[in-house]
Formats: C-alpha cells, structure tokens, sequence
C-alpha cells in the first residue's frame, strides 16, 4: 500500500506556477517554522556558522606528524559535528559537473524521471498494487495523513558495494551522470577513509579501529536531493530536522544557494554556501560506536526563491555488523550509553523514524536509561 501523496512530485506543484503559497500538506505548525527565512528583511538576523575547516591531504601522512590536523578533526566533531573539508583532490570543475548533471536530471520532463520510481509494483503475491522502496526517484515515504512532507524530490541509491547496485534506477540521462557517480563514488571513499582512520587516532587508537568496525564493504548511499523554488519558503522545511543515518556523511552542496542549518547550543545557524569545499557530517552511528565522545548534530534544510541541489554520500556499517559503543569507550565513568544492535535493525528503523519526524536512536530506543539521582535527593542534599 502506497499513501496516495507519495505520487505528488514538489517540483511538478512548484512548476504549475501561480502557487501563492505551499499546500498545506507542507505548511508546518507555527512553532516549527523557521523564523529566520532567506528573505532580506531577516538576513541581520541569520547567523552564518563559522564551521571548522579540515584539510584530509594532511590527515594522510604515515609519519603521525599531521602538523595536529587530527587533533583539530576531534574538536571539530566534538564542538560542531561537521566540518568543511579542502585537500580533497577533487578538481572543482568535477564538482560543478556533478552538480550540473544533478541539475539537468530534475529538469527532465517528469515521465522520464518517472522510469525511476520509488514506488514500485508490490511483489508480495496477488491483487497487484504498489508499494514505496527508498531506491529511485521520487519523494521520502509518506506513511501518514498528519505527516507534514518536506519540499523536496529525490534519488537515492546504492552505489557500494558495487554487486548491490540496481542499475535499473541509475538514470540513464544525462549520459554523464553515470560516469561521474561512479568516479565521484570512489573518490568520496577516499574522503570518508581517510576521515574514519583519522577519527580513530585522534581518540588514540589504530587507525583501522573503527575501520574494522564498520567493514571494507561499506553500506554507501547517494541521495540527489532537489528543493524546488518556494513561494513561501517561511511556512516549510526543504529538509525536516534530522541526524544522519550514517557514521559520516560527505555532502556536496549547491555551490549558490545556502539553506543548511544546524541547531547548535539550542539555536539554528545557517551552514555557508561552500565552493571547492564538501561538507562531512557525523552520523548516528559514529555517535554509537564512540559511546557519544562524537555526537551526530541535528540540522535540517530551509527553502528559498531559488531551486538547489545536493549530493550526498551516507556510509553505513556492513549489515550483519553489531552496531555498539566501542569496549574502550565504555567505562566506569562513561558507561555504555547505548544499547546493542545490527546495523541493518538501526538502518531500517531510519525510514520509520525519518517518517515520524525521530532520530531513529530515540524511536528504536537505542539509548540507555541510567539510573539518575531521584531530584528528591537532590533538593534534599542541596537543602541539608
Ligand atoms: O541538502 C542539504 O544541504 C543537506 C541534505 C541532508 O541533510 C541529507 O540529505 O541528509
Ligand atoms: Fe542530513
């Protein structure tokens, strides 16, 4: 059963033009509204996010001697989440290809775009019918009537390991696209290893350590997402607020437009428009694994006038890998925070809790409850 919205494409509603303002399926609740929308009139009030910057070339060298860059990745993790990266050898007129074919993609005519649907013939046995499966072209799963749906299409699909790919939803136009999702796919790789190893040494570890956890066949997904111009971009989220399924994620973002935030300490700032740079992001699983030494921050995208475009890259464990907080990471002081589970349980949970608008730590109960002191005691020992 597929809800009756999951057909509804936001750039073909964008595209039937004198939309004077977003559906109501899209319009959020007052409270959740982003007050800070791309118009000028609130432009003193954004705050652009002075974001940490890495250079992963450094973070290559053999000796050890990274000049501290693994020691800046840590307190970039560890204060933001994210950071920009640069020295990934990555020629920029490659990025702006990539970018260009995304573009050109979401501007086909939508019954080309249609030949890569996510909302497939159901295969479960008599009476026909169709249902939604996250590879493909199409918008996130709507499982609800109430679900207020993001102003966004997307493609997503699995791009590593290669004998997973399911070519049928690799768009065959632009030609190119293929060609540079492969190539972008193996250099992305490059990123997020090199990332990972420096990850695991600026805690003191080796740098296979969290490597091993994860696999040599990482899970990698790629998610095109498009946000169509909106008349209104005050009253909808391009992207609802998230973390990401993944242990990092490598973004490539529009290179004109801005519309990321992140929420830190309890406030959203606006990530800046980069050029050359690609963005890595901590995911949920990195905060798992490191006992939640590394949190995955919260951000979400906001809408403007303006169509843009991102590419991204989630790299999740191998499936049947027990997704845990690392043994050396759990102590006396730092018990295990959060529970055991396959890494294919926690990626699954992610859809149903993407959908319900969760992290999918707190929808699959993934963190443990430890025991705190009753707030009697406390107003006890603080009055004694
Ligand atoms: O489009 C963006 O800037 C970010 C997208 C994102 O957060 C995601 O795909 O998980
Ligand atoms: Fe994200």
């Amino acid at each position: 059963m597929v809800h009756p919205a999951q057909g509804q494409m936001v750039q073909d509603l964008a595209a039937a033009g004198e939309l004077g303002a977003p559906p109501s399926r899209y319009v959020l609740r007052e409270k959740d509204r982003p007050v800070a929308a791309t118009g000028a009139v609130q432009a003193a009030e954004r705050e652009l996010a002075a974001i940490p910057t890495i250079d992963v070339s450094r973070l290559a060298a053999e000796s050890g001697d990274d000049g501290g860059e693994a020691a800046k990745l840590r307190s970039a993790l560890q204060s933001w989440g994210l950071f920009a990266v640069t020295g990934h050898g990555m020629p920029e007129p490659f990025l702006d290809e990539i970018l260009a074919a995304t573009r050109e993609f979401f501007h086909l005519p939508p019954e080309e775009k249609e030949r890569y649907s996510n909302v497939v013939a159901a295969d479960d046995g008599g009476g026909g019918g169709e249902r939604f499966q996250p590879e493909g072209y199409g918008i996130d799963r709507v499982d609800t009537d109430e679900q207020i749906l993001d102003w966004c299409d997307r493609l997503y699909l699995q791009v590593q390991p290669e004998e997973e790919r399911r070519l049928e939803f690799w768009p065959e136009h632009p030609a190119a696209l293929r060609g540079l999702l492969e190539e972008y796919t193996r250099r992305s790789e490059r990123v997020f290893r090199r990332v990972l190893a420096a990850t695991a040494r600026s805690l003191g570890f080796e740098e296979e350590f969290f490597a091993d956890k994860v696999g040599e066949k990482v899970a990698t997904y790629a998610r095109f997402t498009y946000y169509p111009p909106c008349p209104r971009p005050e009253l909808v989220y391009g992207l609802k607020p998230h973390t990401d399924n993944s242990v990092l994620t490598v973004l490539l973002l529009d290179k004109h437009v801005g519309g990321l935030q992140l929420l830190k300490d309890g406030r959203w700032l606006d990530i800046p428009v980069l050029t050359n740079e690609l963005l890595v992001v901590a995911g949920d699983e990195i905060e798992i694994m490191s006992n939640g030494v590394f949190m995955a921050p919260v951000h979400r995208v906001v809408t403007s006038e303006r169509e843009r475009m991102s590419v991204v890259m989630f790299y999740q464990p191998e499936p049947h890998k027990e997704l845990a907080p690392s043994e050396e990471l759990v102590g006396e002081e730092r018990p295990a925070m959060y529970k055991k589970l396959k890494a294919k349980a926690f990626g699954d949970g992610f859809w149903d809790a993407f959908a319900a608008g969760e992290r999918t730590i707190d929808f699959l109960k993934v963190k443990v409850e430890h025991q705190q002191q009753q707030p009697e005691e406390a107003a006890v020992s603080t009055s004694a």
